[in-house]
């Protein structure tokens, strides 16, 4: 049903570092790498989660794809739209209209503008105030909102302002980068169904989630990301069963949803600094042989990919 679709955003081999000096008082510098190898594509009318733990590099991927990036780091890679290269030029014009961000983090609104006219995008129009309260309304935030700023909100006030936001635009690109944390289920619920139809009407959405459970119920697809990289992309069917799942970490994450027991992860995701030769996972799975200290391909295995050996193995061995 997705074939033939129109391709809205391809990334190809992103990796992304960042300059940092080695000591604290040295003038040496090094560069960390926080991303590596990423690839991800997003049709029109599609909607693919991100999914991650803390520091896995999600937002990151966000603010990469926005141009937004620290003075201090440095992307590689391709990134195109809608058939050509997202230039930092391009993104700069279509940040806020064709392509929008609903940020991990509600400092992003500005402290100084009063909410409706933040909302508005400083539209004056008609139009633009019967769109605001009609959005207002659907998120329960009341009329008076409006006119407060940033400061005097709560905190699940002001991820429902940010939401607001990104639906008042027409938008082809959606990112949304944690959006729900902090609401109570109605309003994770409404917004989760409001990206959904976006994507429906022949956007693209990009779901930054650490929540496979709530991935699994709304998007078409499923990227899997540890320490920086992609382990393994599959359909979001693929992912209700663990026997679908082609890399451990995946069949780890299964298991960690509350439906299917809660499963511990034994260890820690590395960090940057302290990252293994070859595969991230390595330390921490039960099938870490030799082989996997060395480089791992992100290959292509049924209707998804995967970076594993072992599971190149397995499905040689069945080939
Ligand atoms: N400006 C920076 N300089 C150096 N390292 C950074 C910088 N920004 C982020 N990092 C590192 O990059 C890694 C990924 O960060 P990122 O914010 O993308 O994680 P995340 O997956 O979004 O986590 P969370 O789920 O907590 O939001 C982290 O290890 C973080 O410490
Ligand atoms: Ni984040």
């Amino acid at each position: 049903m997705k074939n033939g679709r129109k391709t809205i955003l391809e990334i190809k081999n992103m990796s992304i570092s960042f300059k940092q000096y080695a000591e604290k008082k040295g003038t040496k510098q090094i560069d960390l790498p926080v991303i590596r190898d990423l690839s991800v594509t997003i049709k029109e009318g599609e909607m693919v989660a991100v999914v991650g733990s803390s520091g896995s590099g999600k937002s990151l991927l966000a603010h990469g794809v926005l141009g937004l990036l620290p003075y201090n780091g440095k992307m590689e890679g391709k990134i195109s739209y809608c058939g050509k290269p997202l230039t930092p030029k391009k993104v700069e014009k279509l940040r806020g209209n064709e392509i929008v961000l609903v940020p991990q983090s509600v400092s992003y609104l500005d402290p100084l503008m009063k909410v409706g006219a933040q909302v508005r995008g400083g539209r004056k129009d008609a139009a633009a105030k019967e769109r605001s309260r009609e959005l207002f309304r659907r998120y329960g935030l009341e009329e008076s909102v409006e006119d407060l700023y940033p400061f005097e909100l709560s905190g699940g006030m002001a991820r429902r302002v940010l939401i607001c936001t990104a639906l008042m635009k027409n938008p082809k690109l959606v990112i949304a980068d944690e959006p729900t944390p902090g609401l109570h289920l109605e309003a994770a619920r409404q917004t989760l169904s409001d990206f959904r139809a976006i994507a429906d009407q022949g956007a693209g959405v990009l779901l930054i989630t650490h929540d496979l459970e709530l991935a699994m119920e709304v998007a078409d697809r499923i990227v899997v990301f540890y320490a920086g990289t992609t382990i393994e992309e599959a359909s979001a069917d693929d992912f209700r069963q663990e026997d679908t799942l082609r890399h451990p970490y995946s069949r780890a994450l299964h298991r960690a949803i509350p439906q299917n027991g809660f499963g511990y992860i034994e260890g820690t995701q590395p960090y940057v600094k302290d990252m293994p030769e070859g595969c991230p996972f390595g330390p921490r799975c039960e099938g870490f042989c030799e082989e996997c200290q060395k480089d791992i391909p992100w290959v292509k295995s049924g209707n998804g990919y995967v970076r594993c050996i072992g599971s190149l193995e397995a499905g040689r061995m069945r080939a």
